[in-house]
């Protein structure tokens, strides 16, 4: 598991830490670790050129320190102060006791060999002020190292507004942050290394699944299991116009852990010929038949409303997905309230959109995609439900405030019908008795790990592409 963290924790525990340490201690555990990985990252220290954007806080104080070390071992270090007359003293004069100078010529970003963005960690709001700003758009030559943060980055939810510095990697200190691990943010920071630096830190309010933790939360039939123990999904989805999504959700469904999918719907023809293991109802989720959870909404088109209103009215957990969350928008979080089990909503950023407008908070696609974290939370607080916020980073947020981000994706996933095995794939392991935040997190993680399986090196893919390479997918966490 990877845990994040926010700035006030942080800052809690690292005062509790530092009282029980020796002055600057820390900030020379952060610094060390920060220049050995700059070191992994250089062909060889010696003659290097290593530049330091430093800002006038702690994070600056960072790269000037770890640049001290690296011109121990005989790189040429160059510091650009954004702000001289305020910048870390003592780490400049630790750079300039190993020989290390300050530059004012901004071109020697683009002639070093690595850049250690040292501007703004968590002590950062807002976009870059006008100092640093250009340096966000200025080609490189070599890497550019984010400490604990990309410059221009928000640490706690990721959201950028304004330039920022794109770093190739990211080298934290004592806990993520929310930030970095969240789009559009988490794109900013490259890969992320850890810094252990000792910190007592309390729950994470955003943690990540890893293969491994995803792995322990998979279903495994026992010796005692057959189909109806295993769990069966119903899936409520497709219609005359749409048949297609419901083609898909069947197909994510069969390859979730479930025994047996039951469908209902106007697809039902085109679902066995296509699934001829699928057990089909005449009737809709009111009476067709056990089910351990429903999925409803694919390509529900207009019959979505009166398939919703059933499957919320069985005692048994309910997948939203598509016409079904716009419906759930227009009709508003009432008709959620007092279920017997809980419901779990898969909107996309225009479907959250929607959703956030149904509770009054009116607001578009593109910022629900800038502030994913924000999103996912008040979905979840306001309709009482989890929620998965797909997108470049899937968020998972469930109304006790507990929040999992995904990253497994690419963007090849971006292609029609990909949500639609996406909500068969979760249903299924709703049924198999998941928790709606555990279903949610383990069906982001091997959907994404799946289109990445199905698209190899880099080629386009299609919905039941997805589908075919969940079973490798699930294989690669098992095996
Ligand atoms: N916590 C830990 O456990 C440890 C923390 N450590 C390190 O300390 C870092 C935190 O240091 P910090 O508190 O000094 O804040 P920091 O991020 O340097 O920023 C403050 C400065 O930035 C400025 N500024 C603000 N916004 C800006 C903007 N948009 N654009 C430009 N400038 C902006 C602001 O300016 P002012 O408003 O004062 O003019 C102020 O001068 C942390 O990230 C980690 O690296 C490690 O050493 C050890 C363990
Ligand atoms: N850039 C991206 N990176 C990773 N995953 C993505 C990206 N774009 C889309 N996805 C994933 O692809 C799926 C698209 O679902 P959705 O938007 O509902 O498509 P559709 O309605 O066509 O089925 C989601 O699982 C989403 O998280
Ligand atoms: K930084």
């Amino acid at each position: 598991m990877r845990y994040a963290h926010h700035v006030d924790q942080v800052r809690t525990a690292e005062a509790a830490l530092m009282a029980a340490l020796p002055e600057g201690a820390l900030m020379q555990r952060a610094a060390a670790g920060l220049a050995a990985t700059c070191a992994g990252l250089l062909p060889r220290v010696y003659g290097s050129r290593v530049l330091v954007l430093a800002g006038s806080g702690d994070n600056g104080g960072d790269a000037l320190y770890a640049a001290a070390r690296l011109a121990r071992r005989g790189a040429h270090a160059e510091a650009l102060l954004l702000d001289p007359a305020k910048a870390h003293a003592e780490g400049l004069a630790a750079l300039r006791a190993a020989g290390g100078r300050v530059t004012d010529d901004a071109g020697a970003f683009g002639r070093a060999d690595l850049v250690l963005d040292g501007i703004v960690g968590i002590g950062g709001r807002g976009p870059l002020r006008p100092a640093a700003a250009p340096f966000a758009a200025m080609a490189r030559r070599g890497p550019v190292v984010a400490v604990d943060v990309p410059s221009g980055v928000d640490p706690d939810t990721g959201e950028v507004t304004g330039p920022a510095l794109r770093a190739d990697v990211t080298v934290c200190f004592g806990t993520h942050k929310p930030g970095l691990l969240v789009d559009p943010g988490a794109g900013y920071a490259g890969v992320v290394h850890l810094v252990k630096i000792g910190l007592d830190l309390p729950p994470a309010p955003v943690e990540a699944l890893q293969g491994a933790d995803v792995a322990a939360l998979l279903p495994v039939p026992g010796t005692e299991s057959d189909k109806y123990r295993r769990g069966v999904v119903g899936v409520a989805a497709g219609s005359t116009r749409y048949p297609g999504a419901a083609l898909l959700a069947v197909a994510g469904a069969l390859r979730g852990g479930a025994g047996a999918v039951r469908y209902t719907g106007h697809a039902a023809e085109e679902v066995v010929r296509r699934h001829p293991e699928t057990l089909i109802s005449d009737a809709g989720p009111a009476r067709a038949g056990r089910v351990q959870a429903w999925v409803v909404g694919p390509g529900g088109g207009d019959g979505a409303e009166h398939a919703l209103r059933e499957a919320l009215d069985t005692e048994v957990p309910v997948l939203a997905d598509a016409d079904a969350l716009t419906e759930l928008a227009r009709l508003g979080p009432d008709l959620l309230a007092g279920r017997p089990a809980p419901t779990l909503l898969t909107p996309h950023a225009g479907e959250a959109a929607r959703l956030l407008a149904g509770v009054g908070e009116h607001t578009d696609a593109e910022t629900v995609a800038a502030r994913r974290l924000w999103a996912a939370r008040l979905i979840a607080a306001r309709y009482g439900a989890t929620v998965l916020l797909k997108g470049s980073t899937t968020v998972v947020a469930d109304p006790e405030g507990t929040v999992r981000v995904n990253a497994t994706g690419t963007g090849w996933l971006g292609t029609a019908g990909s949500g639609d095995v996406l909500s068969g794939l979760a249903g299924s392991l709703l049924a198999t008795g998941l928790t709606p935040l555990d279903a949610a997190s383990a069906a982001a993680h091997l959907h994404g790990l799946a289109g990445r399986h199905a698209a190899g090196p880099g080629a386009p893919i299609t919905a039941l592409d997805i589908a075919d390479a969940l079973r490798p997918a699930w294989q690669s966490l098992t095996g």
